[in-house]
This record gives C-alpha cells, structure tokens and sequence, in this order.
C-alpha cells in the first residue's frame, strides 16, 4: 500500500521569526505523529534556516522546494539549480503550479526540462497538474490532466515517474475555500492512475498522488478516505501549524482506517 504524503506549500510567505517558530510548533506536535510522511517548501531564501530548524529538533520531516530552474549552473540571473536545492538539503521539489503556470507563463515544455533536471539530480519532482473553472465546466478536465501527464511520458517515457509525486489541484479549488468534493477529486485521480497504467501498471499502483485546493482540518478526513487520495498539496492550511498537523494527522488516521479494513 502507498505511504501517505502531506506537503505544505508555505507559498510566498515567511519570516526569519515565522520559519523557526512553525518548524519548531510542528516538530513537537508530530514529533509522536507516524504512518504519514510529511514536506515542507518554505520559499527558496529559508531553505538554509528551515534546515537548521529541523536539525535541531531532530525531526523527520522532509525539506522541499517550490521551484526550480531548467539549467544546472551558468549566465542565468536570478535562477536556482536543481543542484543547490539538493546541496542545500531539499528533497521534494514542486514544478507545474498553476501559479507558475498562470504568472509566468511556464509551459508544459518548460516543465519537461524542470522534471528531466531534477531526475538527473537524483530529486524527486511533484508534478502538479489539473484544469481551470472553465475546463472544469466545459467538461475537460480529464484531457487537461492527460495533457499535462502526456508532456512528460512523451518526452521521458513513463519510468520517469517511477518515484515522482503528482498533485492534482484544479485551478478552481486553490486558495478560494471552495475545495473539489472528495468523490470527484477520487474520480480524477483514479483516471490519472489509469491513465498511466496504460503505460505501466506497477508504476501507476504505486505512484502517490496528492490533492491540492483548500484542503483544511473540516474536509481532510473525507478526501483521505478515498482511495486514490494518497496524501495532499497543501498552501494556507500549512502556515499554522495546529491546522497542518490535523492535516497529517487526518492522512495517517484514515489511511490506517482502510489498511484496517483491508485486512477484515
Ligand atoms: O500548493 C498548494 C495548493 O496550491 C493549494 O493551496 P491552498 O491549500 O491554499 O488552496
């Protein structure tokens, strides 16, 4: 059975004071927390910090990153490698955000080569993907996410998502408290599971994939009880850190629920 996986997107946001006192709220209150592996993506500047945190307090949550560029090192202003992120310590690195897709015009080429980088690099890239409100209604959100999943199997062939994470977020459901219903979103990644059974089976039964869009305490339990869910993507509910560990906490509860029943 698949390990359940939390990540916390902290986004754009964050402070010298904020990062210490979040990494250090979570530790104590998941330091007794197992059955759910759980990732934090402070903005890039942090990273360092939020390493130094987590030392500290001897915790086994996972660094992650929110972006990464496409060249490993050279004339590129601005830009970090996929390199820096895993010689800083960063294991989990978010690419096809809608976000990045929508405000800087990332496009699905663009985030071949991030993957490819990070595969290269020996990280693990979380691949977002999912449909606008309009695709939504127009009924298109399958073809949207086959898209966006045929951009990679395409150019790298489907090993390359051995042991990568997808995030569906439909674009609607991010930041609006209007999360999708548990029953659609277990729809949806139960296509996106099919869909890359068709390529391989084995690697679509085990890859995670997590949801994103206004996951909160109220509606976590009900979207981690569906089978396909296998975890989640998760922004505003990750920057305090009661809301966030009733998150994890939610994933290991109900994914114990269903190992337990599974075995009766
Ligand atoms: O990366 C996280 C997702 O965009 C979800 O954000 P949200 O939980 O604030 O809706």
């Amino acid at each position: 059975m698949r390990h359940p996986l939390v990540i916390g997107n902290w986004k754009l946001n964050g402070s010298t004071e904020m990062v210490k006192e979040l990494i250090v709220a979570l530790c104590n209150k998941l330091s007794n927390v197992i059955g759910c592996d759980v990732v934090i993506a402070p903005p890039v500047v942090y990273l360092d910090l939020a390493k130094h945190h987590l030392g500290i307090s001897n915790s086994n949550l996972t660094l992650g990153a929110q972006n990464v560029d496409t060249n490993i090192a050279g004339a590129f202003t601005g830009e970090v490698s996929a390199s820096m992120l895993k010689d800083i310590g960063a294991k989990y690195i978010i690419i096809g955000h809608s976000e990045r897709r929508t405000y800087h015009k990332e496009s699905d080429d663009n985030i071949v080569k991030k993957f490819t980088v990070l595969k290269l690099t020996g990280l693990i890239p979380i691949l977002c993907i999912g449909e606008s409100e309009a695709e939504n209604q127009d009924g298109k959100t399958e073809s949207v996410c086959a898209r966006q999943l045929d951009a990679v199997i395409n150019h790298l062939g489907v090993q390359a998502l051995e042991n990568c994470v997808i995030a569906y977020e439909p674009i609607w459901a991010i930041g609006t408290g209007k999360s999708a219903k548990p029953t659609q979103v277990q729809a949806v990644h139960k296509f996106i599971r099919g869909y890359i059974a068709k390529h391989n089976v084995e690697i679509a039964e085990n890859i995670i994939i997590l949801y994103g869009g206004s996951v909160n305490p109220s509606n976590a339990t009900e979207l981690f009880t569906q089978l396909d869910i296998d975890g989640a993507l998760v922004g505003g509910a990750s920057l305090m850190a009661d809301t966030f560990v009733l998150i994890v906490k939610a994933a290991a509860q109900a994914k114990q629920n269903l190992r337990s029943a599974a075995l009766t």
